[in-house]
């Protein structure tokens, strides 16, 4: 190494790149390829070499520090420490198999920078007490960079957001890596946080950058994604802006429905085969316009229509398609609402919430005690298919609430009692009445007035003349639209029940259609019930 007496250099892990001459695009050299990529904001790179000799990896490094001390960037060394050693670099990045931490602590001057890759809590564990100086967490996604294919290589979003909660309280650094590009950049920051904010110093790629023809451009743009979420903080926990009291949240909700009215946002819907029809006329009732599409294939072009997404998955169809969509949907800042029906029932319905919670980020998660339990790994509340048993949580407040944190996006939970959480205010609405639970998809249809309410408020949000933030994965506050989702579907209830007409659950369905169509702002001013309580 350089130098020996001094303190560690401080490294800005925000945009690491680990170098991979494999996948350069042909007519590109690596020394350019660098140059670039290093002009466009890499803030530390890592010489990775798995296939080359010593002497030719020892002169790659060589050159490659020659590059980056011009930048003021430091180079780190692939598992070697020899090649660390003779090359000056500033220190080594090593995996689980590699030379241990504490032997590679005693081979290299005390200055040395030590990264160390986890895929599991105990990885993290036995790194900080090792000593490491930051983490490399993943793999995030499937890569073909390198093979992540054994069970347990993949902690995704939410093993991320586990190891993350053991980096509490200490000052060790992480980025994560493993298929991150461009596209998924904001979800994978936006995601990888602990409940109580501890989150990512940065993100490391391969291929994003190596195997692009404008490393410049690729790194330029992680890097603007990069900086704009980090000037943010606690930006992930809460898209809002708390507003000061129920009569607020009452006064925004019937705003809202004038919004939707004019606006008719599309609301894609990717939901289940018992509620398509009334889903779509809720809707439609409402002033939305509906579609229901759930092919993988048509999910990029839907994407780029503003509007709302609800994703529910009630008969465990087209999970290619849910997929896709919400992918697609985080790409363009739009909000998705997740119904994850019957999540508690069966195996098969937690695991597929959890790949598609660990592919894209969801704006709102909606569900009745038994799925809000069930996605919190909660076992107050058992579920029978897709209804709870017994009459719900002793303290709903506080299950929204760190529901909401930990997922970090709006909790609704609904029930006799609907509560509304963005993981700081807690919102309750004792609107409703007893025939929604008499009819099949009265909690779908939920989804869908929420989504709607959110697609309007986005669309409103994205008008605002200010620049695009590229850390933001929904434009505007989620919370408000939630509330009025909720409130627009209870107050109707109690409007279609009161009537004449509705002698049961028959007769209850259609007028609670035409009483979605005849809702006005201020039968929502005069008819809200609900208390707020912010922390
Ligand atoms: C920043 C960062 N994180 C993880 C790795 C993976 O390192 P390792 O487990 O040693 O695997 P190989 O890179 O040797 O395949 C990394 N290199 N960098
Ligand atoms: C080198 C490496 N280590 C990983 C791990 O999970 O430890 S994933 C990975 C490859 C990352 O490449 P890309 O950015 O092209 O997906």
């Amino acid at each position: 190494m350089t130098v020996t007496s001094q303190a560690k250099p401080h490294v800005d892990y925000s945009v690491y790149l680990v170098t991979g001459r494999e996948l350069l695009p042909r007519g590109k050299t690596y020394t350019e390829c660098l140059e670039e990529a290093l002009k466009g904001g890499v803030t530390v790179v890592q010489v990775r070499e798995k296939t080359a000799e010593t002497g030719e990896f020892l002169s790659i490094a060589r050159q490659t520090i020659e590059i980056c001390r011009r930048y003021n960037v430091p180079v780190l060394i692939n598992d070697r420490i020899d090649i660390a050693l003779a090359s000056g670099a500033d220190g080594i990045h090593v995996g689980q198999t590699d030379m241990p931490l504490a032997e590679a602590r005693k081979l290299l001057p005390p200055n040395a920078i030590i990264g160390v890759s986890c895929n599991n809590i105990e990885h993290v564990k036995a790194a900080i007490a090792g000593g490491a100086d930051y983490l490399g967490l993943g793999s995030i996604f499937p890569t073909n960079t390198k093979d992540v294919t054994e069970p347990g290589r993949i902690p995704g979003i939410s093993g991320t957001q586990d190891m993350l909660a053991v980096l509490e309280g200490t000052t060790i650094q992480s980025v994560a890596i493993g298929g991150i590009k461009i596209d998924n950049l904001a979800r994978v920051l936006h995601g990888c946080s602990s409940p109580n904010g501890h989150g990512l110093d940065g993100i490391a790629v391969v291929s994003e950058i190596m195997a692009s023809p404008e490393p410049r451009i690729a790194a330029e743009r992680l890097a603007k994604t990069c900086s704009s979420w980090k000037s943010v903080p606690r930006r992930p926990v809460s898209f809002t802006t708390p507003l000061s009291s129920a009569v607020a949240y009452v006064r925004r909700s019937a705003e809202l429905l004038e919004l939707v009215r004019t606006l008719s946002p599309l609301v894609h819907q990717i939901t289940n085969n018992v509620v398509k029809t009334q889903s779509a006329n809720a809707t439609l009732a409402l002033g939305g316009s509906p579609i229901m599409a759930a092919a993988a294939e048509e999910q990029v072009d839907l994407a780029r229509i503003p509007g709302g997404l609800l994703i529910n998955f009630g008969t465990v169809e087209d999970v290619g398609g849910m997929l896709a969509a919400g992918r697609e949907a985080n790409k363009n800042r739009k909000p998705i609402v997740f119904d994850p029906v019957g999540v508690g029932a069966t195996a098969h319905r937690r695991a597929t919430a959890t790949r598609l919670l660990d592919a894209w980020q969801a704006t709102v998660i909606k569900g009745n005690a038994a799925e809000i339990g069930a996605v919190a790994k909660l076992e107050e509340v058992a579920s029978k298919g897709v209804d709870s048993v017994g009459s719900g949580f002793k303290d709903p407040a506080t299950v929204v609430r760190t529901l909401a944190r930990k997922q970090r996006c709006i909790v609704i939970l609904s029930g006799h009692i609907d509560y509304i959480s963005d993981g700081d205010t807690v919102i309750q609405v004792s609107n409703g009445h007893p025939l929604l639970s008499q009819i099949t998809g009265s909690g779908c249809m939920l989804g869908t007035t929420v989504a709607t309410f959110c697609g309007a408020a986005s669309m409103e949000a994205e008008k605002e003349p200010s620049e695009t933030d590229p850390g933001t994965l929904v434009k505007g506050d989620m919370l408000s639209p939630a509330v009025a989702g909720v409130l627009a579907l209870t107050i109707a209830s109690e409007r279609a029940a009161a009537r004449d007409t509705v002698l049961g659950p028959g007769s209850f369905l259609p007028a609670l259609i035409d009483e979605l169509s005849l809702l006005t702002p201020d039968t929502i001013e005069s008819s809200a019930k609900i208390t707020v309580n912010t922390l």
